[in-house]
């Protein structure tokens, strides 16, 4: 007798039913790369790569998707020059402008890098009226407040990546130096990203024991300043530009935190009114993330030395704000 073996029934997927988050990456360079890599790697969504260059987008997509059959993302990567494809975005990413080289500081890139910033919010925001976008592009703290200042958006949509990225590698020296993992170390560095930024030795433990326990004062403070000038000493490495994969990891720890509603408290650059005493400012600070954003402020109490330095980081970052609001409006 012959039976009839039933076909497979194929499952009916209504793909309109599944809400795939969507990520545009803008600036396909090394920051931009490496970071829509990140975020394939941690299936956060399809990303969508964009870059003034045409093809370098194409190009970096095509290789991105052909790695997936080995590495199994769940997710797929589109490369583009053109804005309507990343339209209704959930989060924004702007990688996109010049990167330092040796002998300058990060605001030095002031004037190109602001005219690049509101280029690129005048073309993305149209297409994802509803979008977080979380700036990387230097110097950090002034272009996030560009960002804002031109997009009408509530704040808590508009922050910047910095503190994540200079957290880790507070916590990397203070490893090296202890000989312990890296993730046994918890800190959170404040201020403006540049050299005045502040990492909180008060907040610094490793395994929950204070660090000025295990390492002496002038030990902590070498530790200190080898963090404000970790970007430099990357770029005086590399000599054509900065750093990369750590900037992506930490770009992508703070869209986990929004995409997947962490509420984690993270030191992001964001906007101040009256937190810190300080007004009218971006500047890191921690800060709850979640699908709002920046969804509150955490004001803690900080050593009077801790606060003197917040309010002269701060009044650099004020500086830097107002020559930049003055060339890009003369
Ligand atoms: N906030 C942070 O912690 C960090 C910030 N950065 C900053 O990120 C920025 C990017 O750095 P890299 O990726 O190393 O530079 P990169 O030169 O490798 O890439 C920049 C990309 O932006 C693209 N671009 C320029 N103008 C554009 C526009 N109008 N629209 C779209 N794309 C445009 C370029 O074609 C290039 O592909 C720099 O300003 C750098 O200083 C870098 C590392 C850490
Ligand atoms: O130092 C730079 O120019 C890039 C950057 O912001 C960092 O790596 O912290």
């Amino acid at each position: 007798m012959v039976v009839a073996i039933p076909s497979p029934r194929k499952a009916v997927v209504n793909k309109a039913a599944i809400a795939i988050p969507k990520i545009t990456v803008i600036g396909a360079g090394n920051v931009g790369a490496s970071l829509a890599r990140c975020l394939l790697a941690q299936n956060l969504g399809h990303v969508v790569l964009l870059d003034i260059v045409e093809g370098r987008p194409q190009g970096l997509a095509l290789d991105m998707a052909e790695a997936r059959p080995l590495e199994g993302y769940s997710y797929s990567i589109t490369g583009t020059n053109d804005y309507p494809d990343t339209a209704n975005s959930q989060v924004i990413v702007i990688t996109a402008g010049l990167p330092r080289k040796p002998g300058m500081s990060r605001d030095d890139l002031l004037k190109v890098n602001g005219g690049i910033i509101l280029d690129v919010m005048s073309q993305a925001l149209p297409h994802s009226p509803d979008a977080h976008f979380i700036l990387v592009t230097n110097p950090l703290d002034v272009m996030t407040y560009l960002a804002w200042q031109t997009s009408g958006l509530p704040p808590r949509q508009v922050i910047g990546q910095a503190g994540v990225l200079d957290s880790a590698r507070f916590r990397t020296f203070i490893a090296q130096e202890l000989e312990v993992p890296p993730q046994d170390v918890s800190t959170m560095v404040l201020g403006g990203h540049g050299d005045l930024m502040v990492p909180l030795i008060s907040y610094t433990t490793v395994s929950g024991i204070p660090l000025t326990e295990l390492m002496p004062l002038n030990k902590v403070q070498q530790l200190v300043d080898r963090t404000r000038h970790g970007g430099a000493e990357i770029v005086n490495h590399l000599k054509t530009g900065g750093a990369f994969y750590a900037p992506a990891a930490a770009t992508a720890t703070m869209v986990a935190a929004i995409l997947q509603n962490q509420s984690a408290i993270l030191p992001v650059s964001a906007y101040l009114e009256g937190q810190y005493g300080l007004k009218d400012i971006y500047l890191g600070v921690p800060c709850r993330l979640d699908h709002n954003g920046a969804a509150s402020i955490m004001e803690l109490s900080l050593t009077n030395d801790e606060q003197a330095a917040l309010q002269t980081s701060a009044a650099s970052v004020q500086q830097t704000l107002q020559k930049a609001l003055s060339l890009l409006t003369s």
